[in-house]
């Protein structure tokens, strides 16, 4: 078949026999009967064939009297109808919830079978998930709705799978384990317990549509509370298959309720029901709304202006550009950690690290999804930034800075070629630009500076500025470079050494911003007790009273 065609058919309809080619599973068949959890094949959903999305409350799956349309963000397309519930509809979500008690389904001294209950869970869901054609159904599914390539697709199941792993058997038991300490006499013990709050609600965004809300969901599930879980509707379609897939591995129905609606509807239901925490991952400004409306019971994994700095010790060039490539534009740049500016000292300036992170950046195409449709930022929003900055002094385009070209991609979503823009660090750091230069555009897009050894204390400004702390990278072997970094910065993921990157932490690192009482991590334990529990002491005092004890005078 000519490259013209396979371009041609692309564009015109994503038609299902073209979109199975992104994945290496080809044409072998997806049989919906072999995936009995699914209610469609993935690769059917088209205009004339929508997907449904339905919602999920007191063990039932409901339709509501509204549909909202989702387009296909590869052609505009209406591809997905999602149930959406409006401010009328709410009270059985409210009543769901409201039936939880504060001390939760389950903790240590209440129904503690259920531990085990969501280790087997675990289990079984993570076996599914092992099994090719489920996590084939899972990636092509991600990338229908948040389109990036196949492997980042499938690199988001997998970690799902390996978090799912981890918290098989005794482990769930193990993230409720409590401590004790001797007291000041016979029979008095403290002992230190991880409670649940109860009921509890997540809130999620469209650019990791199963990890994050997965990885959450299971956290909440683990520690005993119940949550009420609202996705993105551009995505939610995901973790709707998600929880038939978990119920079929023995997930009480009961457990979850899952609601697709408005924002004016989920802060409705928010105010009526009043869970006791709710964990939001998204913008940081509904972050703020929501901590007010909620008054601070709120946990946020929020934006992040997310940084790298290469220090002086310049090593493996061709290895540290395809980091920033990346970091940078990998899911076109939707990622929370992605990097948002590249601070050079002067030694990688004088290499050919630019030039490479051009090279490869011009290697993405929009026929595997290296680069794609950018759901929350129009081109033209993404265009006129571009030009902003590139009125600030010294400023320089590096590589891109034009719209991609021959595509279907609605006009609601942008549609870039990875971009990297130049901005000196003196300019940076005016009082007119910062805010400018350090706004974070949630697609293909990084600034680029450069700083010379007397000017680290500028960078470490810049850093000290921001307001977002999520993910940093310091590339660099030289511990007291390292040292100096990192003790004058927060930001909650730092990676650093040579192959420091800023995205793609797996289960095993904690992710999460750090520098706000608020910040909320995913993925550890660590994070999941944090999140998902506080601590509660029971302080035993058995006696006995010493022999001969009498009153004391009054104090
Ligand atoms: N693992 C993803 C982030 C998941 C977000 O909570 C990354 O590293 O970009």
């Amino acid at each position: 078949m000519s490259k013209f065609f396979l371009r041609k058919e692309f564009w015109v309809g994503a038609s299902p026999s073209a979109l199975r080619r992104l994945s290496p599973l080809g044409h072998q068949q997806r049989l919906l009967s072999s995936l009995s959890f699914a209610t469609f094949d993935v690769e059917e959903i088209s205009g004339s064939q929508p997907a449904e999305v339905h919602n999920f409350v007191q063990g039932k799956w409901t339709k509501s009297s509204n549909w909202n349309t989702i387009v296909d963000p590869l052609n505009g397309e209406p591809f997905i109808k999602v149930a959406d519930v409006n401010e009328m509809e709410i009270k059985p979500f409210v009543e769901s919830l409201s039936n939880c008690p504060k001390h939760g389904l389950h903790n240590p001294f209440k129904a503690p079978e259920r531990y085990l209950l969501y280790g087997d869970i675990s289990t079984k869901a993570a076996h599914m998930l092992s099994q090719a054609k489920v996590s084939d159904f899972f990636a092509r599914l991600i990338q229908r709705v948040s389109p990036k390539s196949y492997q980042q697709a499938l690199g988001e199941v997998y970690v799902t799978r390996k978090f799912l792993e981890n918290f098989c058997g005794d482990q769930v038991r193990f993230l409720a384990r409590s401590f004790a300490v001797p007291g000041n006499h016979l029979g008095q013990q403290s002992h230190g317990f991880r409670w649940p709050y109860g009921p509890v609600a997540l809130v999620t965004p469209f650019n990791f549509p199963l990890e994050i809300p997965l990885l959450q969901l299971m956290g909440a599930l683990y520690m005993g509370n119940k949550p009420v879980l609202k996705v993105d509707s551009k995505v939610s379609i995901v973790m709707d298959q998600m929880m038939r897939l978990l119920h079929q591995c023995g997930m009480p129905v009961e457990d979850v309720d899952f609601i697709n609606s408005d924002g004016k509807t989920m802060n409705k239901l928010l105010s009526e029901a009043k869970p006791r925490m709710t964990l939001f991952t998204g913008s940081s400004r509904v972050a703020e709304k929501l901590a007010i409306d909620l008054n601070g019971r709120i946990k946020l994994e929020d934006a992040g202006f997310d940084w790298k700095i290469l220090g002086p010790d310049v090593n493996e060039v061709d290895y540290v550009a395809w980091v920033c490539d990346q970091d940078a534009y990998a899911c076109s740049g939707q990622k929370c950690s992605a990097q948002s500016i590249l601070f050079m000292h002067e030694n990688w300036a004088k290499s050919s690290l630019t030039d490479k992170m051009k090279g490869l950046a011009e290697r993405r195409k929009l026929e595997d999804l290296t680069i794609g449709p950018v759901l929350t930022v129009t081109t033209e929003a993404m265009l006129d930034h571009l030009k902003s900055l590139l009125e600030i002094r010294g400023s320089k385009l590096l590589f891109g800075g034009e719209a991609l070209e021959n595509h279907s991609i609605p006009k609601i979503y942008g549609a870039l070629k990875p971009t990297a823009v130049y901005v000196p660090l003196e300019e940076i750091l005016t009082e007119k630009n910062f805010d400018l230069v350090t706004k974070e555009i949630f697609g293909p897009f990084q600034v680029v500076t450069e700083y010379k050894d007397d000017q680290l204390h500028m960078v470490l400004d810049a850093l000290e500025r921001m307001h977002a702390h999520l993910t940093a990278a310091v590339v660099s072997n030289n511990p007291i470079f390292l040292q100096e970094v990192i003790g004058k910065s927060v930001n909650g993921t730092t990676y650093a050494g040579l192959r420091a990157r800023t995205t793609g932490a797996p289960q095993n690192h904690w992710f999460g911003p750090a520098g706000d009482p608020r910040g909320a991590g995913i993925g550890t334990p660590e994070a999941i007790k944090l999140v998902w529990s506080c601590h509660r002491e029971v302080i035993y005092d058995f006696g006995p009273v010493p022999r001969g004890w009498e009153v004391p005078s009054s104090t």
